[in-house]
């Protein structure tokens, strides 16, 4: 029996503030019993939802199975003649009168057709050969020339503004005979491990700090860590470590005295990596694959250290798992900070340490103890820094105008210290460091550095190739010449001093873009959840438990939206308990077959250290924005009254302009996670839930607050297709009247598309969004699509954000215009469109006074 859900029995917020997800993470049956004792608060009823009956699914019960049922008993449904046409109809042009095949395809039909995998060989044929092709186009269609002309002649045209649309299609039926082809790439082996600059500012020296995230964890959320807490032990390398960590050993040994006896043992040197102690588990995991991860690390420490967990990690093919766990190594300083450990260890004095990475009251000590550096060993570095610089200009003609007026500047600037001295030596020496990378672009070529580092990328090869000979206070550049240094660049290491490898943010980020970028394949979309759920009874997922369970797989794909308010499934229309189990929540991009990986090669990202400032002239993600604004200013789009700052969004986040493409920081700006351009990445902000409504399926309404305009509502999710497959996969969808494809082909790209999303198998909310014209602005949607780009650098491959492109009241439901605005040669279209038998041309209900009638043009 289905208890009602009425609004007033949302869940009111808290006054303050929307409810937010916990911190911790939940496994899918913690977020079940959850969400089951939410309905329990909620409804008045008192049916009592008892996730733990043991029910098998085939009586037909309306309780609901125990979870376990659901995750190990429940087989994947089988297809059998009994719902699959057996008898194929080939489709020509001389077919006569059109049948309209009205049955709804089961989801794994249609799962079968997409992946062109089918559960058997009549699926395709009953779901396309039953129905004859509109007439105005059936005279010369052929299978094989059936995606030109789809492309040609039927993909949908942006107005001026430029706005991505939903897919649809006026071409003809192909022939449902021909096989489709099977034929699929090897996906490339993808390793990586990323993080950002808040992360590499943790790296500086050995221990101890592994963290451990989902790859769908936004990086606000910050990290589920397991800290390792370990007694310094530098005998205690184990019998894992190499040549390589026997070398490290003998330099920190051959380093100078301490300056100053700190009364303790040093405790650690940046190449010791600690191997006995503690471990201290601080968050559990429900999912498999990052236990396995744990486990592999556990075994790995203790004999390999960092280094080994490293490459052990490098090694692992984390993308072969549908939900990889993205894996940040943090090499944290441990007790004390960095600059005291420096003082205690006595011999790392004379080691630059980033000024970012320090405290003021850090800087000026290290200023203090700067004083003690030995003159002649900073002069011998900064010659060779100097040297090195001229050969790297001369070879690569990057300009470094910026860093030479840096220098000079900061001499001039020194403090009550001759012009000479080794303060200002040093000084300058952090600077040449800290401004290397993308000439032009760090917005603060004074940050940077620490060298008391050991990167999770600095290798064995390097370390033992190098002849490192450390000077009198431990400062020599070693191996600056330039063909080396490209290879060092490569693992992160700029170079060494003293025998530590130095590695900066931007040598640090450069290196990453050299590894395979993190991306996940839609061929490894993890259905069998929702496979299992639609072999239950219908009663089952007519039942309450069934909104509970899908509320629930909501929540556990919410990792990557911290304090996003849960999404509640609401129904006073139908018995559906909740939306169709036809697809994965998730909130991230899944890259079909024929889509190249994220370029991330060719990214530019800022050097930026904490916010960036929108006004900046070297911040480039500000001039990379501002560049792409240029034409938007000279059509006078953007209004002469708006004050020039670059980034789309406000000081509050809000999108200030619709239809442009928004270019946020990204995974290798040096600026942090509170940067006023990253916004999309950071997640929802606002209640939205899911809701039936009487005439267009499913829809999401907004929550009890009023939504401002320019919010950031959410990613339209799914798989990354190629227009090749979206149009093949559009004849499909137009069938049985509902899709899910979005093309992307925005104004700024040429209105034509290379890629499209699909939201059928994967997608989040906004695929439930529905659908509402606007002509000349007189119809209203409260929601647009706009073009995104974080960590990709194909501009044909922006991600689709979704904002509100005004206030959106309370309950109020979410729209936008499939087709973008309006013109009229689409509404002649349109009406065009409504003769034919597609049914996705299904009759519009968005209410509007201005509808067209029809769904897409
Ligand atoms: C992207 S889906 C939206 C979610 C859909 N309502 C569902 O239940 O899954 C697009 C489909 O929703 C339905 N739809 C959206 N807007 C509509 C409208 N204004 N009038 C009628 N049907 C609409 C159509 O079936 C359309 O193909």
């Amino acid at each position: 029996m289905k208890i009602p859900i009425s609004m007033s029995d949302i869940p009111a917020p808290a006054p303050t503030a929307p409810p937010s997800r916990p911190i911790k993470k939940l496994s899918l049956t913690e977020l079940i019993n959850k969400r089951r004792e939410e309905h329990f608060r909620s409804h008045s009823s008192g049916e009592c939802i008892d996730l733990t009956d043991d029910v098998s699914p085939s009586s037909g019960s309306s309780h609901a199975p125990s979870v376990s049922k659901l995750q190990e008993s429940v087989q994947p449904p089988h297809i059998t003649a009994n719902n699959v046409s057996s008898s194929p109809a080939p489709v020509s042009g001389r077919q006569p009168a059109p049948i309209v095949e009205t049955r709804t395809p089961s989801i794994q039909e249609i799962r079968d057709l997409m992946r062109q995998r089918p559960s058997s060989t009549s699926a395709t044929s009953s779901l396309i050969p039953n129905i004859s092709p509109p007439p105005s186009t059936t005279s010369n269609s052929t299978s094989s020339s059936n995606q030109s002309i789809s492309k040609s002649s039927s993909r949908r045209k942006n107005c001026s503004i430029g706005m991505a649309s939903l897919e649809m299609f006026i071409s003809p039926i192909p022939d449902g005979s021909q096989p489709a082809s099977t034929t699929k790439t090897t996906p490339p082996t993808m390793k990586r491990i990323s993080c950002n600059a808040d992360v590499f500012r943790r790296i500086i020296t050995p221990t101890a700090e592994i963290s451990v995230r989902d790859p769908s964890l936004s990086p606000s959320e910050g990290r589920r860590t397991r800290r390792v807490v370990r007694p310094p032990n530098p005998q205690g390398i184990g019998a894992g470590v190499d040549d390589v960590a026997a070398q490290l050993h003998d330099q920190s040994r051959a380093l100078p005295e301490p300056l100053e006896d700190p009364g303790v043992a040093p405790t650690t040197s940046p190449f010791v990596i600690p191997v006995e102690g503690e471990m201290e588990v601080q968050s559990t995991y429900a999912h498999k694959d990052v236990q396995l991860l744990d486990a592999t690390m556990d075994d790995m420490l203790p004999s390999e250290g960092l280094q080994g967990v490293t490459e052990s990690i490098r090694s692992l093919d984390l993308h072969e798992r549908s939900r990889s766990p993205e894996v940040d190594i943090n090499v944290d300083q441990v007790g004390v900070s960095p600059l005291e450990r420096i003082r205690e260890d006595g011999y790392l004095e004379a080691i630059p340490v980033s000024a970012d990475l320090m405290e003021h009251e850090e800087l000026e000590s290290l200023e203090m103890l700067v004083d003690d550096v030995s003159a002649e060993s900073v002069e011998q570095a900064l010659v060779s820094v100097d040297e090195r610089r001229d050969v790297d200009e001369e070879n690569t003609g990057v300009n470094m105008r910026g860093t030479r007026a840096l220098t000079k500047r900061t001499r001039s600037k020194s403090t009550g210290v001759s012009g000479d001295s080794d303060q200002e030596r040093l000084s300058v020496l952090m600077q040449l460091e800290a401004s290397d990378g993308e000439a032009g672009e760090a917005d603060h070529p004074i940050s940077i550095n620490s060298s008391r580092t050991i990167s999770s990328h600095t290798s064995s090869r390097q370390l033992s190739q190098s002849p490192v000979s450390a000077g009198p206070l431990g400062v020599s550049v070693v191996d600056g010449g330039h063909a080396t240094s490209v290879k060092q660049l490569e693992d992160g290491v700029e170079y060494y001093i003293g025998g530590y490898p130095v590695v900066t943010w931007n040598s640090y980020s450069q290196a990453q873009r050299l590894m395979p970028p993190k991306y996940r394949l839609a061929i490894d979309l993890p259905h069998e959840f929702q496979d299992r759920v639609n072999a239950l009874p219908q009663s089952y997922r007519d039942s309450p438990q069934a909104t509970v369970l899908f509320e629930a797989m909501i929540d556990e794909a919410m990792d990557d939206e911290l304090g996003a308010p849960p999404i509640s499934v609401i129904n006073e229309v139908t018995d559906e308990g909740a939306p169709p189990w036809e697809f994965v929540y998730t909130n991230q991009m899944w890259y079909g077959e024929g889509v190249p990986p994220p370029d991330i090669k060719n990214l530019k990202s800022c050097g930026c250290v904490g916010r960036c400032d929108p006004k900046s002239k070297t911040c480039g993600c500000a001039k990379r924005q501002r560049h792409h604004l240029k034409r938007y200013i000279a059509n006078n789009t953007i209004p002469d009254t708006w004050n020039g700052v670059p980034f789309l969004y406000d000081s509050k986040g809000s999108l200030q302009f619709f239809g442009m493409p928004i270019f946020e920081c990204n995974d290798f700006c040096g600026c942090d996670e509170d940067c006023p351009n990253r916004v999309v990445q950071r997640g929802r902000k606002y209640a939205v839930n899911i809701k039936r409504t009487e005439t267009k399926g499913w829809g999401v309404f907004n929550g009890p607050k009023k939504i401002p305009g320019g919010s950031f509502i959410g990613i339209y999710a799914g798989e990354l297709l190629t227009v090749e497959e979206s149009d093949r996969r559009g004849m499909l969808y137009n069938k049985f009247g509902r899709t899910y494809l979005f093309d992307i082909d925005f104004y700024y790209m040429g209105a034509v598309a290379t890629y499209s999303v699909d939201a059928y198998h994967a997608g989040n909310f906004t695929r439930f969004l529905a659908s509402l014209f606007y002509q000349n602005h007189s119809c209203d949607p409260n929601c647009e699509i706009n073009p995104c780009y974080i960590n990709e650098a194909n501009i044909e491959k922006p991600l689709l954000t979704i904002f509100t492109r005004r206030d959106v009241e309370p309950f109020e439901e979410l729209s936008f215009s499939y087709m973008g605005c309006i013109d009229d040669d689409m509404i002649s279209k349109a009406k065009n469109a409504k003769k034919s038998n597609d049914a996705v041309y299904a009759e519009c209900h968005c209410g509007s006074a201005n509808c067209l009638g029809v769904l897409f043009s």
